[in-house]
């Protein structure tokens, strides 16, 4: 079992009754269900077992072996619909399963979403960030919250980890009635194109849906840069009453309307909330954050880089959306300690900063290294930056990786990332390549915060005449490396693997953690 929470108590709801809602044909006795999975792993006694067709199977193959973990009926399409009742289960046979199983588990348990208030944020870059910080601001606001996102679930005192950004629609709706029976308030979750393509958030109402910013991502999941974009825009399809984008984005421009409320880090005056002021305080800024009637809030963030303050006002406009003052709001964001993996430092003696950083995708590392530029040249340092790929995932963003991390930093070390089932040495080289061929082109202004620029596929990438790049195979043996070549004052850089604690070769996931091995790499010298 996963371990995602489930609620201790649910009224059994009748087939009949969710054949009517979703719709679905009902076969079989009109029996009762009492939860709901899609997984024939997560079966609980009582469950309506959801046979998804999938990418690899068809959640049908699986319903003898749900039905012997105690599911007592179907939810299928047609393709599901013989198997089911050669098993001996009731069947409700809907056209699209997947698009109605929002609709089915909120029904289940008792429409948890309309009980809480619900923040959704969506967007390439800054999603777990942002939630964070809403989440700090919701509880300086005294609320009880929960967080749901990349790096872990909390509800009040529960934490569990998260299985992926976006859980699944059945899990979604068990986690927000386990959220409403611990007498959670509002839920900040983050919205994946992933979720928003295959309908894991349909059946729930938004207060507040978030835009961060457009980038390139996921091309091996969807179908081209017009899909993954549409695939966003369902959170401002109408589901999310009050909408925040980011104004500093010329991408997100189609989804503007006259009520959206928009924010710039940039400090566009025509955005209903805006910053000025941005200055260093320790490892974080202090900025003042203007917004509607010509309030003026003192805010600050805990974490370095113009995209954090991007990622701070859309928590604060989407904070002030559902009702929270704007300075208790910009308190709350400002005490956020910060993110597990996102520009973490690492705790380690000396004079050369760790820091590990998420960014996995071009304008996250365009982002992240130009954070840490401003924090090197403050400390008469060099930026050291590691970086990699992952396997199985989209090949087209390798080369863009690593023309913005040379492009970003003095010395780029490429290495390796999730190799998964890949030849780790055939990623490195894609990596490098891009790497490689920025150093050959002429250094370009960076610029950061939404609109941060980034190279298009296919187009050459503007250069970094002056970065060394070297390639070391094995994450280890590269920390090693960055910790031997830096000196007082550079900064070094993690790129890729945040707050991941496994590194992926083979189908085996090794214990890996770059917190860790940089810390015991500063703390030895290497
Ligand atoms: C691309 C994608 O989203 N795929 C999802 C899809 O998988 P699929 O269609 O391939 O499913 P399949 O493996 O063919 O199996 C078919 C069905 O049989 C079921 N099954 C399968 C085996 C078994 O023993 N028992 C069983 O019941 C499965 O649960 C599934 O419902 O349906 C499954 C559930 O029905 C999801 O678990 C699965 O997410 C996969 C695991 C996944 O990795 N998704 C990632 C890419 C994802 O969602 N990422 C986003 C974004 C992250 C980011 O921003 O970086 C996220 O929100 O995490
Ligand atoms: N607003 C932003 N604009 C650009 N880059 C950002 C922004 N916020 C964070 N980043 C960079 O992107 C990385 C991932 O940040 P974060 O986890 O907050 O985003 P995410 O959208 O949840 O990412 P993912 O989808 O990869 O989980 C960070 O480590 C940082 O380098
Ligand atoms: N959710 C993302 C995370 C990628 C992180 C990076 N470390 C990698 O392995 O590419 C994925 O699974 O594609």
């Amino acid at each position: 079992m996963s371990g995602i929470p489930r609620p201790e108590s649910v009224a059994p709801t009748r087939l009949e009754r969710l054949a009517a809602l979703l719709p679905a044909s009902l076969t079989g006795a009109d029996v009762q269900v009492t939860g709901i999975t899609h997984s024939s792993r997560e079966v609980r006694p009582g469950d309506l077992y959801a046979a998804l067709a999938g990418a690899n199977r068809h959640g049908a193959e699986f319903i003898r072996a749900a039905a012997a973990a105690g599911a007592v009926a179907v939810l299928t399409d047609a393709a599901g619909a013989e198997p089911a009742r050669q098993a001996g289960l009731p069947v409700l046979v809907a056209d699209d399963p997947r698009a109605v199983l929002g609709a089915a588990a909120a029904a289940i348990y008792g429409d948890p979403s309309a009980r809480l208030t619900m923040i959704g944020i969506t967007g390439t870059a800054g999603k777990t960030s942002t939630a964070y910080l809403v989440e700090s601001g919701l509880r300086a606001a005294g609320l009880v919250t929960g967080l749901i996102g990349t790096v872990e679930t909390r509800l009040g005192d529960l934490v569990v980890a998260s299985v992926r950004t976006t859980p699944e629609a059945t899990d979604l709706q068990a986690i927000l009635a386990a959220a409403a029976e611990r007498e959670v308030g509002a839920v900040v979750m983050e919205v994946s194109s992933h979720a928003l393509a295959i309908g894991r958030v349909n059946g729930i109402g938004f207060a507040v849906g978030g835009y961060t910013n457009f980038g390139l991502d996921h091309l091996d999941f969807h179908s081209g840069v017009d899909d993954y974009f549409a695939a966003k825009a369902k959170l401002f399809d109408g589901r999310s009453r009050v909408e925040v984008l980011n104004h500093d984005d010329p991408a997100l421009r189609p989804l503007f309307r006259p009520a959206t409320v928009s924010y710039s880090a940039a400090g566009s005056r025509d955005a209903t909330w805006w910053a000025s002021d941005v200055r260093p305080a320790a490892f974080g800024q202090q900025f003042v954050a203007h917004g509607p009637g010509g309030i003026a809030v003192e805010a600050g963030v805990s974490l370095p880089g113009r995209h954090n303050v991007a990622n701070a006002l859309l928590a604060l406009a989407s904070l002030v959306a559902v009702g929270v003052d704007a300075h208790v709001a910009a308190r709350g964001i400002a005490a956020c300690p910060g993110v597990p993996g996102r520009l973490e430092r690492v705790d380690a003696p000396g004079e050369v900063l760790g820091v590990v950083d998420y960014a996995h995708k071009p304008d996250a590392i365009v982002a992240a290294l130009a954070a840490l530029r401003e924090l090197a040249a403050g400390r008469g340092g060099r930026v050291i930056c590691l970086i990699g790929a992952g396997g199985d995932r989209d090949k087209g963003k390798r080369p863009l990786m690593g023309a913005a991390a040379a492009r970003g930093a003095d010395l780029v070390i490429v290495t390796d990332d999730n190799p998964r089932t890949e030849d780790p040495a055939a990623i490195r080289a894609a990596v490098r390549a891009g790497a490689e061929e920025a150093v050959s082109l002429p250094k370009p202004g960076l610029s950061v915060g939404g609109a941060v620029s980034l190279p298009k596929p296919g187009l050459s990438v503007a250069g970094a005449a002056a970065t060394k790049i070297i390639e070391v195979a094995g994450r280890r043996a590269a920390i090693d490396e960055a910790v031997r070549l830096a000196g007082s004052g550079d900064v070094i850089a993690l790129l890729g693997k945040g707050h991941e604690r496994g590194q992926e070769v083979d189908g085996q996931m090794l214990p890996f953690d770059d917190r860790v091995e940089l810390a015991a790499a500063l703390g030895s010298g290497s």
